[in-house]
């Protein structure tokens, strides 16, 4: 796919088609859909380690490759989470976006307030 801003589109669209029709056997996300929302929550679990150990060896080594492929399996495994309890990527764009130039700490002092 040559236009990333396409992506997140057409991957909840493959990821959804996946909770019905596709093999377990043949594919990775119907196979996370079948094993059910713990199989996903675990995945998140160890992928969210992953990308904490490669961000520390990024900061060591400089090299980043490793950081940027475990941040996309944590990426990836939390569209699946969302997809697998009827929810999208767009979801989340639109609370980042109703949160766009608003400071992380007046938003937390409104909370409390
Ligand atoms: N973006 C991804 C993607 N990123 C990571 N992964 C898979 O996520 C898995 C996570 O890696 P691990 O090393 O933890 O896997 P593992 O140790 O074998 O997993 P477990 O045995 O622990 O369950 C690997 O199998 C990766 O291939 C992905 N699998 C699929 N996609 C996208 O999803 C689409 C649909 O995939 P299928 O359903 O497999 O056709 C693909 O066309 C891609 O666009």
């Amino acid at each position: 796919m040559s236009d990333k801003q396409d992506i997140l589109a057409e991957l909840t669209r493959i990821l959804e088609s996946r909770k019905s029709a596709a093999d377990g056997e043949k594919s990775y996300v119907a196979s996370l859909h079948q094993k059910g929302l713990n199989k996903i929550l675990e995945k998140i679990g160890e992928e969210a380690t992953e990308t904490i150990l490669a961000a520390k060896d990024a900061q060591v080594s400089g090299d980043k490759s490793e950081l940027i492929a475990e941040t996309a399996d944590l990426w990836f495994h939390s569209l699946v989470m969302l997809s697998h309890l009827d929810e999208s990527a767009d979801s989340v764009l639109n609370e980042l976006a109703r949160r766009f130039g608003v400071s992380g700490h007046d938003e937390k002092a409104a909370r409390q307030s």
